[in-house]
């Protein structure tokens, strides 16, 4: 890196974790450029939760680095926290707040002006519908609204980076438009967005730029073309992860 670069909006070196003597997260580095919208894509246990909760301080990394804007996550977490904008998998909330309070509740502990903090959250939770379950506790949301909720708390204080765990899953389809579009203009506006999916013709749709992963380590990496090389994504992922298939006698029960 040249003095005058500008630092990745999200760096990762080196990153390891083992369970046990089972490495889930093997020695990856990836450099997320900024302004980049950036797909982490890989089979169920590729590793993609325990790198994303490790780049963003949630889980602590047995080996490695994280750095998000230049700055370390670990050595220096409330710096890297306020550049961040995260919704990790399983998220967990106050239950018993609304979706009004509980943005409400982040925003004055971030130290938002409470008059930001309260047109923020009226303008999120009316453009994710969530301002029609206005009474209704957290507690009370569905699947889809949950994560529809958790979005919007990474949104509140405009981060710089957000780090999202398959942001929607289980999401229905007008929500899903709308959450494109809100990281579509994010990233129009100089943000930068990390999310992983299972979901091939999103991450092609969104993504820029992409990382295959698979049993703790990145398998390719690099603007979404490049990775793709003239075929799909899902073609790519399942050449380079590898499709089992079904065998002709496999499953012969199941004939009526
Ligand atoms: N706390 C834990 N203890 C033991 N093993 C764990 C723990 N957390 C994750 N693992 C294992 O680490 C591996 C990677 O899990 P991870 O959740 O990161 O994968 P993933 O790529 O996000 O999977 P999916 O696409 O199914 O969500 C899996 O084999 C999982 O069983």
């Amino acid at each position: 890196m040249t003095v005058q670069d500008p630092p990745a909006a999200l760096r990762l070196t080196g990153l390891s974790k083992a369970y046990g003597a089972t490495p889930v997260v093997d020695r990856v580095d990836l450099v997320v450029p900024p302004g980049s919208f950036f797909g982490l894509v890989g089979p169920n246990g590729a590793g993609k939760t325990t790198t994303l909760s490790m780049a963003v301080g949630l889980l602590r990394p047995d080996a490695g680095r994280a750095e998000v804007f230049g700055v370390d996550v670990w050595a220096d977490p409330a710096r890297a926290k306020a550049l961040l904008g995260v919704l990790p998998d399983g998220l967990a909330m106050p239950e018993r707040l609304t979706g009004r309070e509980l943005l409400t509740y982040l925003g004055l502990l971030r130290g938002m002006p409470p008059q930001d903090v309260a047109r923020r959250a009226g303008e999120l939770l009316e453009l994710l519908e969530l301002d029609r379950a206005e009474g209704t506790p957290v507690l009370g949301y569905s699947t889809g609204m949950r994560k529809k909720i958790g979005l919007a708390t990474a949104l509140l204080h405009a981060p710089r980076l957000l780090v999202l765990d398959e942001p929607l899953e289980a999401v229905d389809p007008v929500s899903a438009a709308t959450v494109k579009g809100i990281l579509q203009r994010f990233v129009a506006a100089g943000g930068s967005v990390v999310l992983s999916s299972h979901v091939m013709p999103v991450v092609e749709q969104l993504c820029d730029t992409v990382a295959v992963v698979a049993a703790g380590r990145v398998l390719a990496a690099g603007p979404l073309a490049q990775v793709c090389a003239g075929r799909s994504l899902e073609e790519r992922f399942v050449a380079l992860v590898g499709g089992r298939g079904i065998g002709e006698g496999e499953l012969a029960w199941l004939s009526s």
